[in-house]
């Protein structure tokens, strides 16, 4: 074991947080990288995308876990394919996870015209065309696709309890749930799928390889404030308690926006 490297704790607060992250995570420095803010005005129509092919089956067996820095339900089942839009090549659904606030005012990492919704959740699909695993996939130019809805405090949503009714198992970082029922991550994504904006990023955690390609839906999901709460139930690690020996839980796990650096944003949409 003593050829691999130790792997090095990062957060969201305090010396590991994401101020500190290009010390040992060199590509968090650059020129490239997510979230970033989505200024409206200045996006370009792109008349030129296809559309979007979004084709999940629901029988896939999945597995949710509670991986210290968000809920990540792991798919990758040959049979949860994207492809079309911006996108030149068929990429495959690896996991889905979200990012929260600590309340419903912030919690998303890209912001619209500076505004940060309460959470936003991406579906991470890696390029199966050009590349042989997704660990491959991830440290390189267009191996990555992730599809991104905004996710406002309003309406219950249930498509959403399929995967809250798991979360007591994976309170405790390390948790891991089997979900086996009848579910399929696209009942969790917006109505209108034609309208979304587009740009080349990053992971937003380290070690933020420069490899994603971000499709961001403007059409806003709504969950109630009480299932918004339910993500905030999710504690960091066993071993960090607050002084006052409470659980820590896992809430604002969001990086700060990105600069641009000259990059244009696409919209599918006039
Ligand atoms: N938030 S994110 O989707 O850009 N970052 C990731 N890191 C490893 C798989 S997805
Ligand atoms: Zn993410």
């Amino acid at each position: 074991k003593s050829h691999e490297s130790k792997p090095v704790a990062w957060g969201y607060e305090g010396d590991i947080g994401p101020c500190n992250w290009h010390k040992y995570f060199p590509k968090a420095g650059g020129k490239r990288q997510s979230p970033i803010d989505i200024d409206t005005s200045a996006t370009q129509y792109d008349g030129s995308f296809k559309p979007l092919r979004i084709h999940y089956d629901s029988h896939m067996c999945s597995s949710l876990t509670n991986n210290g820095h968000t809920f990540c339900m792991s798919v990758n089942s040959d049979q949860c394919n994207l492809s079309g839009g911006p996108l030149e090549d068929k990429y495959r659904l690896l996991q889905f996870h979200c990012h929260w606030g600590s309340d419903d005012t912030k919690g998303s990492e890209h912001t619209v015209d500076g505004h940060q919704y309460a959470a936003e959740l991406h579906l991470v699909h890696w390029n199966t065309d050009k590349f042989k695993s997704a660990d491959e996939a991830i440290e390189k130019n267009q191996g990555i696709a992730v599809l991104t809805a905004f996710i406002k405090a309003g309406k219950e949503h249930r498509g959403w309890n399929h995967v809250l009714s798991h979360f007591k198992d994976i309170k405790k970082v390390q948790g891991t749930s089997t979900v086996n029922e009848d579910f399929n991550p696209k009942c969790l994504l917006p109505e209108n799928q034609t309208d979304y904006w587009t740009y080349e990023g990053s992971l937003t955690t380290p070690p933020c390889h420069e490899s994603v390609r971000f499709i961001i839906f403007k059409e806003v999901v709504e969950v109630s404030s009480e299932q918004l709460a339910q993500f905030r139930s999710l504690c960091v690690c066993s071993s960090r308690k607050r002084d006052t020996g409470e659980d820590e839980h896992l809430v604002d796990n969001f990086r700060p926006i990105q600069p641009l650096n000259g990059r244009v944003v696409k919209a599918s949409f006039q």
